[in-house]
């Protein structure tokens, strides 16, 4: 029905404009005209267009059906890899899209060394149903920059200690938890529970209120709408590469998944706006910005931005763990080389704290190397280019280009043997010289670096450190592949990962 109507009230507006022409005649006119334009586009993409010269598949040229099919396909991250393997280190995988993989087109497009910033792409553009723009979105540097300051206090290493027993509290509740539930012959679902913890404490930070997801070992319906909402984005990509799909935004992402989307980004207004009224004197994520700038942010912004830090600051950290645990349980030798440095540290539970955990180094090393294998944003951060150099090529202005992580993290000329999990990789010493490290960068750089890293890694840092100080982990299911079964949408879609805990 919304398709029909969409697509009426557009003709309407043609009508508009020649208004003595029926309405009959515009379509029998559209309908010839399309392929006409459609072949023309075709012929302009592969034979004029700027990027003709550059390397990769023809009919990524031709148009951007191709890439869009790739993009939903949900091996997106996998293909810029056999992409980048055939054709090199710049692959031309839309009319006006490049992808790299080299650790020094991370630094020429994201760090902007000594030339223009490449802005934001459309990607990242606000839509109908989410116009507010955030730190995520915004394309403009400055003010980009000014949103990211009101944020940026939260983030501090005097924040981060602050923050430390909040986020020890969630993580002795999820290690108490999982004993409780995952002891069984049938074991439990880690991905599952690795995000209730995670969502717990960026609720937590957030709103000083956790989801209690870990507490009732169910999922908080809110994570799941959060879930889709990312899932429904990924619509929204293809949709802004067909400029007349624009008027059927609502009826191209699945109806379901955009109410669940709308369900999800007023759930958060509503939180956001209990939390302004509260006199709660907890410090969390908005205590600076309503203190000292609630003059410069409008609600919806407010809310938009902390619905965009909800899910970057909980499903990013849970798919780390969730890799990590697989790769662990699949690599025995580094399993025990983990478990021996961690009981080794520590005589007792309680010693297990962000200072202590963070002089481990073989769990630095683990971390590190999972971030290379499974990053959790495996796709590349589209960027338009202000007419600059990128790897030594000359990328005109208002091309798109990005860097693939999971592409430039299994690429042979940056890492040797790619496919093999070896955390000594990122030790001095042992095969440093072997790899290009800076081709790994899971948290992006720049000015646009993830906020959240040093949380993020304290994080991991101290769930790890317990959960292996205090169980013996064992993979329930011999038969499972990770990157086979994860398919990507923006973010991963992680398959169940059984594990069954036994107390040391
Ligand atoms: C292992 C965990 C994490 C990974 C791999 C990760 C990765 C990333 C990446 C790749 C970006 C760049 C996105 C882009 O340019 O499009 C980013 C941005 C960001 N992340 Fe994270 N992230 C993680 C955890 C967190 C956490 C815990 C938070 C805190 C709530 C957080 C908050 C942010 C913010 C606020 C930005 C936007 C920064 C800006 O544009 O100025 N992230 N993250």
């Amino acid at each position: 029905m919304a398709v029909s109507h969409d697509f009426r009230s557009a003709l309407v507006q043609v009508q508009d404009i020649v208004k003595d022409v029926p309405a009959w005649k515009l379509c029998v006119y559209a309908t010839l005209l399309f392929p006409l334009y459609a072949i023309t586009m075709g012929i302009y993409n592969i034979f004029f267009h700027p990027l003709r010269n550059f390397p990769g598949p023809k009919k990524a040229a031709l148009s951007n059906i191709w890439y869009s099919y790739v993009w939903l396909s949900g091996r997106y991250p996998h293909t810029m890899h056999a992409l980048h393997e055939k054709y090199g280190s710049v692959v031309r995988v839309a009319p006006n899209q490049l992808s790299f993989n080299s650790s020094t087109s991370w630094k020429d497009i994201y760090a902007s060394r000594g030339h223009q910033i490449f802005r934001k792409s459309g990607f990242y553009a606000p839509d109908k149903q989410d116009p507010e723009t955030n730190m995520l979105r915004e394309s403009d540097p400055i003010k980009h920059g000014q949103i990211r300051k009101m944020f940026s206090h939260a983030f501090s290493a005097k924040s981060l200690m602050e923050q430390e027993p909040i986020v020890q509290e969630n993580i002795d509740l999820f290690i108490e938890q999982i004993g409780k539930h995952g002891t069984g012959k049938d074991g439990l679902d880690m991905v599952k529970w690795y995000n209730y913890c995670s969502f717990d404490i960026i609720g937590d930070l957030a709103f000083g209120e956790s989801f209690n997801a870990t507490k009732e070992g169910k999922t908080h319906f809110w994570i799941s709408l959060i879930l889709d909402s990312i899932y429904a984005a990924s619509f929204i990509d293809v949709i802004r590469r067909f400029p007349w799909l624009n008027k059927l935004i609502p009826s191209i992402v699945p109806a379901d998944a955009a109410e669940r989307r709308e369900r999800h980004l007023n759930y958060c207004r509503d939180k956001v706006n209990l939390r302004i009224n509260s006199d709660n004197k907890r410090k969390d994520f908005l205590t600076n910005v309503l203190d000292n700038y609630r003059d410069q942010i409008s609600d919806e912004e407010l809310s938009s931005n902390v619905q965009f830090l909800i899910v970057a600051g909980s499903e990013t950290t849970a798919t780390t763990l969730s890799g990590l645990t697989y790769y662990l349980l699949r690599n025995p030798h580094t399993y025990q080389r983990l478990v021996s440095e961690i009981t080794s540290a520590f005589t007792s539970y309680s010693q297990i704290t962000s200072i202590t955990a963070r002089k481990l180094q073989y769990l630095g090393a683990v971390i590190d190397e999972v971030l290379r294998v499974y990053p959790p944003v495996p796709i590349g951060l589209p960027r338009y280019s202000p007419g600059e150099t990128v790897d030594g090529y000359f990328i005109p202005k208002g091309v798109e280009v990005s860097t693939s992580s999971w592409a430039a993290g299994h690429d042979p000329k940056n890492f040797h043997e790619p496919w093999t999990f070896k955390p000594e990789r990122w030790l001095d010493g042992e095969c440093k010289e072997k790899d290009i490290r800076e081709a790994s960068q899971p948290f992006s750089l720049g000015p646009r670096v993830c906020l959240g890293r040093n949380l993020a890694i304290m994080e991991l840092r101290l769930i790890i450190c317990k959960m292996l100080y205090t169980y013996h982990m064992e993979l329930l299911d011999s038969k499972l592949d990770w990157e086979r079964d994860s398919p990507a949408y923006v973010l991963w879609v992680k398959p169940d990962l059984r594990v069954r805990l036994h107390k040391r």
